[in-house]
């Protein structure tokens, strides 16, 4: 009789003790004296927008700060200018106002005091409020909880490179250089990891004959993913691409070469430019690579897009050999069907999931990705 899923998964102190602190709640967090966590998104809401924490007891306690606004007081406060952070560097962060106008802002005290070592309280994609101090400099007064994140692994703990993300585009070629579907399931994996919808896309679709790809692409269609073809080249699809950008916050990875830039360029003349250029300032410094930058799109007040070298080969972060077949679609149904609860499906008997391979219930292709993830790197670095 199989086992269920359920046991299989790490009960929540295990859970926090592999992490060591680093509640992967998909957030910064922050660690108290007394060893306990709370997620920068909690903390914010606790103390900061429901004003029951920090802000109120410094109130009680000294009296002070009577004055200081609630969450509901902030988006009632006219004095008080909504906008998104183009790009975050600790003292100053660039900010662009709804109505057009960029401020250079600081971030109040009480913001920098719930992130781990000052780091990414807030980071590019970020909706803020923030309160003009001059006519090109302010101070964020407000951090709207996100959506959409990715992050990577920096000494251990989780980094934020870019919040509010609604889709990441996941760029590849068909020729030169030449389709590289792992590639494809990793970048998959680390945006279902991420909470961010993926869209593939595969470009200078004018170098192969494209019925080749239908296979592939009917197994990526067939989980649920939306998978374009286009050449920036020729212009297929680049109206298609324009829609799908229009008014989002989109990021994109893949390989170099596979014509990322290109893209840009097709969709908005000096686009792919200018994220070309921000790429090149971020590679200069040792430390800012993980700086992203978010690049409006010309007349269109919410679409923007996000081009880093942090993003653009993002890695999966902190995830264990476990955990790796749930977050594919097409192996989770049958990961709770195995023999043993920590089945890992590669050599084990009476696999649900190689069971299911060999039923022709999962693309063979899409089983190999699996066992190479886990076999050339998970389980070696073990
Ligand atoms: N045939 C063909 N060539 C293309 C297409 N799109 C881009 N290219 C070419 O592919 C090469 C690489 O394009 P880029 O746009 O620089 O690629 P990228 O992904 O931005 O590369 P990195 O900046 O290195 O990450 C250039 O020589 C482009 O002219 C296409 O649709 N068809
Ligand atoms: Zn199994």
């Amino acid at each position: 009789m199989a086992k269920k899923r359920s046991k299989n998964k790490p009960s929540r102190v295990q859970f926090r003790k592999r992490y060591q602190g680093r509640v992967r709640d998909g957030d910064l967090t922050r660690q108290f004296n007394s060893g306990e966590t709370e997620s920068l998104a909690d903390a914010v809401k606790n103390e900061r927008v429901s004003g029951k924490g920090e802000l109120t007891r410094k109130r009680t306690v000294a009296g002070a700060n009577a004055d200081r606004p609630t969450e509901a007081d902030d988006k009632e406060d006219p004095t008080l200018i909504s906008g998104r952070v183009i790009c975050a560097h600790g003292l100053s962060n660039s900010v662009l106002a709804d109505d057009g106008r960029r401020f250079d802002c600081a971030i109040r005290q009480v913001l920098k005091s719930i992130s781990i070592e000052g780091r990414g309280t807030v980071v590019a994609g970020d909706r803020v409020r923030f309160r003009a101090e001059s006519e090109n400099t302010g101070m964020i007064e407000f951090v709207a909880p996100r959506h959409g994140v990715i992050s990577r692994q920096s000494r251990g703990q989780q980094h934020i490179i870019a919040a509010n993300v609604d889709h990441l585009l996941i760029v590849t070629s068909a020729a030169e250089p030449s389709l590289k579907p792992a590639l494809v399931d990793r970048f998959l994996l680390t945006a279902q990891q991420c909470g961010v919808n993926p869209v593939i896309v595969i470009n200078k679709c004018d170098l192969i004959d494209c019925r080749k790809l239908q296979p592939l692409i009917g197994v990526y269609a067939s989980l649920g993913y939306r998978v374009l073809l286009t050449s920036a080249e020729r212009g297929i699809n680049i109206e298609y691409l324009r829609e799908l950008l229009r008014g989002k916050q989109t990021a994109l990875s893949g390989q170099s070469g596979v014509g990322k830039s290109s893209l840009l360029n097709a969709v908005q003349p000096g686009l792919g430019l200018a994220v070309a250029s921000v790429s090149q300032d971020n590679q200069k410094g040792r430390h800012t690579t993980t700086t992203s930058t978010l690049i409006p799109l010309q007349g269109d007040a919410t679409g923007a897009v996000f081009d880093t070298p942090g993003i653009r080969q993002f890695q999966l972060w902190d995830i264990t050999a476990e955990e790796v077949a749930g977050l594919m679609p097409d192996l989770r149904p049958h990961v709770g069907h195995c023999r043993y609860s920590n089945c890992l499906h590669l050599t084990e008997d009476d696999c649900a999931v190689k069971d299911a391979v060999a039923d022709g219930k999962i693309d063979p292709r899409r089983y190999d990705s699996y066992c190479h993830l886990l076999e050339d790197d998970l389980l070696l670095s073990r």
